[in-house]
């Protein structure tokens, strides 16, 4: 019986499900930016969203961690569960929200504070640690995963802004997974780092799939290619086509897809 359920699940793909959004729309005042989108996102996995400018790649994946309740005339329909648990609903409070729902940005923006002090921050405010034992042994394992550990072990307490464009992007990722978030948002993360410090960015993220569920959105299809086992295309507010990233590239069923990936639009 658990040789056939194990192959079963090799033969379809099914995976957890972690993110299960129904029926998201977003409107900027009367701007409709995100339609009608239902998706269910699967734990442990890379999930790419692609399409071209303007598409709300970035609008979506803000409503992962209610980044959209920032923006005054941002308005958001329909749910959000992760884990089963409506995130949507008024009573979630945002901000333990994002502890669970870690999230990096385009361009590395670590607080202008110590290396240390930019991984304790979130830890601290969550109560994580008794005490500095254990804040020190957070902030290891936080930057261990961010694979920048052996580069600032010994400059600590020096600023995070001092360290080169790709070191902060680690640095923010390792702030990121440092209050033990389980879903990683991740908005263009390399597009303000070279090809060498992408690379070492795109190696992290398949690391961090092994304990997280990681949504990225970019705008490389080689690094959607690279980096992600699912991708799903946006175009117009509409999520036109999620599946296996192999098969998005190689054989799209929409039309709209098939234009975008040959590089006939975007
Ligand atoms: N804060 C905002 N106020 C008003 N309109 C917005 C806001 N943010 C996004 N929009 C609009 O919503 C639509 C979707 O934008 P979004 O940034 O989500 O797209 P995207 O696919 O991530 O684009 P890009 O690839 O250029 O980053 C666009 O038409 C954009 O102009």
């Amino acid at each position: 019986m658990e040789d056939m359920y194990h192959m079963d699940r090799a033969m379809t793909g099914t995976q957890d499900i972690k993110i299960s959004a129904r029926d998201v729309n977003v409107y900027y005042g009367e701007k409709h930016a995100i339609k009608n989108v239902s998706v269910e996102i699967a734990d442990k996995t890379v999930t790419a969203f692609i399409g071209p400018s303007g598409c709300g790649k970035s609008t979506f994946l803000r409503c992962i961690n209610r980044m959209n309740d920032t923006i005054d005339i941002a308005r958001v329909t329909g749910n959000i569960l992760i884990d089963g648990e409506d995130i949507t609903d008024p009573r979630v409070d945002p901000v333990q929200l994002r502890a669970k729902v870690g999230m990096v940005f385009q361009k590395p923006n670590p607080f202008p504070k110590s290396i240390y002090d930019n991984v304790a921050y979130g830890p601290k405010i969550h109560g994580m640690s008794r005490n500095k034992t254990d804040l020190d042994e957070i902030v290891e394992r936080a930057l261990r995963r961010g694979a920048i550990w052996e580069e600032v072990k010994d400059r600590l307490h020096e600023p995070g802004t001092g360290l080169s464009g790709g070191q902060q992007q680690r640095l923010c990722i390792a702030r990121a997974v440092a209050t033990e978030p389980e879903v990683l948002l991740m908005d263009e993360p390399c597009s303000a780092l070279d090809p060498i410090a992408t690379a070492q960015v795109e190696e992290l993220i398949d690391e961090l799939r092994q304990n997280y569920s990681v949504v990225i959105v970019t705008h490389s299809m080689q690094q959607a290619a690279r980096v992600s086992q699912k991708t799903a295309f946006f175009h117009l507010g509409d999520m036109v086509e999620y599946g296996e990233t192999d098969k998005i590239f190689t054989n799209p069923e929409d039309p709209r897809t098939e234009s975008y990936i040959s590089g006939r639009i975007g």
